[in-house]
């Protein structure tokens, strides 16, 4: 199926070559930078265990509402779905306010525990965590529409198309079912790694590409590009990672398989019809076990995008 949101560097265009690439078994499957969660959302439930994470709270939160809220989201965003510059800029001042952390919820729970009788402290609780489950469900809906709303889904600027939001309802659903048995996640790449890594893992890197950083709301070094090499290293797991095709990121994973493969750019498709984008799928394992069995893998992943193929 396709994914809820469209992002920037979203793989629709790239998944169906990295299905063909994954190791033919693997027990839990874990999408490191999730974004719009294109792979996920395209591949079979399968593995015993599935992990999709963001670094970015609002796309993790996001994805946990539709997963665990559909009706609450879907209620959110039924409500005044208008779509113009103004909701924008409102729902864009929303989303920059200080958000409501579970730590400040943990003081209140405390305040409240210290003050009040055990049937009292019972009853303000119920209506603290209601509170802060709403406000997880407004921000997601927020969220929602500024992706829809924006130019290029950048989340920055106002899209200037007419869009109705009640459009998209359906993927909401088949969404929430599709990510029914996923661990949601909003840990930095590293710590998420190390805490999943085991022999019959499978990890899919999608990083924010070199010297394209600055896409993505949540900062990414340079030097975390090193990073995040150093610490696929020291992995038991199986990893996948694609990256633009680069001097830097060529010489960064020398001692690994390096394919280079090609897509159509979307955005800049936009103004240069045929254009491609060079890009290379770096992994510490043979690319190619799956693909000597093409016909009945590759007709597994068909069968499935046609099932769900909404968009
Ligand atoms: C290229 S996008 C992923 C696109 C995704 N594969 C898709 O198909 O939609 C990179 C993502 O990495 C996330 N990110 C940036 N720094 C991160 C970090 N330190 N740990 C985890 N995720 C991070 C960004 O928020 C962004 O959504």
């Amino acid at each position: 199926m396709n994914s809820i949101i469209s992002w920037v560097g979203g793989k629709k265009a790239l998944r169906s070559l990295i299905y063909q690439r994954m190791p033919k078994e693997f027990g839990r499957y874990v999408e490191v930078f999730g974004g719009g969660g294109w792979v996920l959302f395209g591949k079979p439930p399968g593995a015993d265990m599935e992990v999709y994470n963001d670094f970015n709270a609002d796309l993790a939160n996001l994805f946990r509402c539709v997963k665990e809220r559909p009706f609450a989201l879907l209620k959110e965003l039924n409500f005044l779905p208008l779509n113009g510059r103004d909701e924008f800029n409102v729902l864009k001042k929303y989303l920059e306010k200080e958000e409501f952390t579970s730590e400040y919820l943990r003081e209140e729970l405390e305040l409240a525990q210290q003050n009040l009788s055990g049937p009292q402290f019972e009853e303000i609780k119920a209506i603290l965590m209601e509170n802060a489950v709403m406000n997880d469900v407004k921000r997601a809906a927020a969220f929602f529409k500024l992706i829809r709303y924006s130019y290029g889904s950048g989340c920055t600027s106002y899209g200037c198309q007419p869009f109705d939001i009640r459009k998209t309802f359906h993927l909401i659903w088949s969404g929430s079912r599709r990510l029914k048995d996923t661990v949601i996640e909003n840990k930095d790449f590293e710590a998420l790694i190390r805490q999943y890594d085991r022999d019959n893992a499978f990890f899919y890197c999608d990083p924010p590409y070199f010297e394209t950083e600055g896409h993505y709301a949540v900062e990414f070094r340079r030097e975390d590009h090193a990073r995040l090499r150093d610490t696929l290293a020291g992995c038991q797991g199986k990893w996948l990672v694609s990256y633009n095709d680069c001097e830097y990121i060529r010489e960064l994973y020398k001692d690994y398989q390096i394919e280079a493969v090609s897509r159509i750019n979307n955005l800049a498709q936009r103004y240069d019809n045929g254009c491609e984008f060079p890009e290379v799928l770096i992994s510490n394992y043979d690319t190619s076990e799956r693909m000597r069995d093409i016909p009945t893998q590759i007709g597994l992943f068909d069968l499935m995008d046609d099932l769900y193929d909404t968009e």
